[in-house]
């Protein structure tokens, strides 16, 4: 039942950005929080993204993977301050965007639209008092007030059972759903208006294994298929090993170390990527089936 992961199955199977376009850089980004004594929580981090990567970030608690994610996104909110850096979207039609000169009206805009977020614990975030398909609905209502009220429905359905989700459970509310299905109701309302980037903090970390599992195949699949990138932030390194092209890992605010997949697991180079590897038992261990063909081993 031991699953190898996928470096070890075919080390070159992924991992390559090769002739893919970029969809976001970032360049030389710090992120301070003002309080006594300052934290420096994001330090000089430069990235760049790829039309349809997967990006996996890598660190433990603390050094700085959410406060980036929000930094890219321009969700900071003081006493986070964005310091220094620039940030460029590069949309399908051909334009930048400096992400930050965006705000007010054409910042909520383009957030979701272009860039949509699962956050941490997202699940908990749905609306306790009105129904999925009234949440859904509204997205549709703010960013896309030409849609007739026929459209709405029919695309929330189609969401639904893109992730995996009965469309009966659009009249449901959040506390009639599992914590796996609100937790694909979340990823539903982030695909609901085909973001070119998807930013994933920690999206399954609070579910129990062969959810987790679930769910990431289902985002596995719904990446081949609409060809969006994400920046998937957790932790968990082996699980990133298995599911993303590239992987930076952070520490203490920097990017200490950007490799793909393949060559951070064979050939990592700073100790402490090497220290994040020996220090997960599962690696070696019984992860289950492989996420990324979904082959079962
Ligand atoms: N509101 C705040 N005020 C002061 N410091 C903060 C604030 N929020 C975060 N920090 C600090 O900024 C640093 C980076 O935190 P951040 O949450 O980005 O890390 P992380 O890697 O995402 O951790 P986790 O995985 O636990 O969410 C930490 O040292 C944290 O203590």
């Amino acid at each position: 039942m031991n699953a190898p992961l996928a470096a070890e199955r075919s080390p070159a199977a992924h991992g390559s950005v090769d002739g893919r376009e970029p969809v976001l850089t970032a360049r030389n980004v710090s992120v301070d929080y003002e309080v006594s004594p300052v934290v420096h929580a994001v330090r000089d981090v430069s990235i760049t993204l790829h039309r349809g990567e997967i990006l996996g970030l890598a660190g433990e608690s603390g050094c700085g993977k959410t406060t980036l994610a929000y930094g890219i996104n321009q969700l900071l909110r003081p006493p986070a301050n964005l310091t220094s850096g620039e940030i460029t979207f590069h949309d399908q039609d051909g334009t930048d965007v400096d992400l930050r000169r965006l705000e007010g009206e054409a910042l909520r805009a383009f957030r979701w639209d272009k860039i949509s977020m699962v956050f941490q614990g997202a699940m908990n975030s749905l609306n306790p008092v009105i129904t999925i398909r009234a949440q859904l609905h509204d997205v549709f209502t703010t960013h896309r007030p030409g849609m007739t009220k026929k459209q709405k429905e029919e695309r929330s359905q189609e969401l639904l059972r893109k992730v995996g989700v009965d469309p009966n459970r659009l009249d449901s509310y959040a506390h009639q759903l599992s914590g796996g299905m609100r937790q694909r109701v979340m990823i539903a309302m982030a695909l609901a208006l085909n973001p070119q980037v998807m930013i994933m903090d920690e999206p399954t970390t609070a579910l129990d294994v062969v959810v987790q599992r679930g769910i990431l195949r289902e985002i596995m699949r719904l990446r081949e298929e609409f060809n969006f990138a994400v920046v998937f932030i957790t932790h968990d390194l082996p699980l990133l090993l298995e599911i993303s092209d590239r992987i930076a890992v952070m520490l203490q605010g920097e990017i200490v170390e950007l490799d793909t997949a393949a060559n951070i697991y064979e050939n990592a180079q700073h100790p402490y990527t090497r220290r994040l590897l020996s220090s997960f038992p599962s690696l070696t261990g019984d992860r289950g089936s492989f996420i990324r063909t979904g082959e079962e081993a």
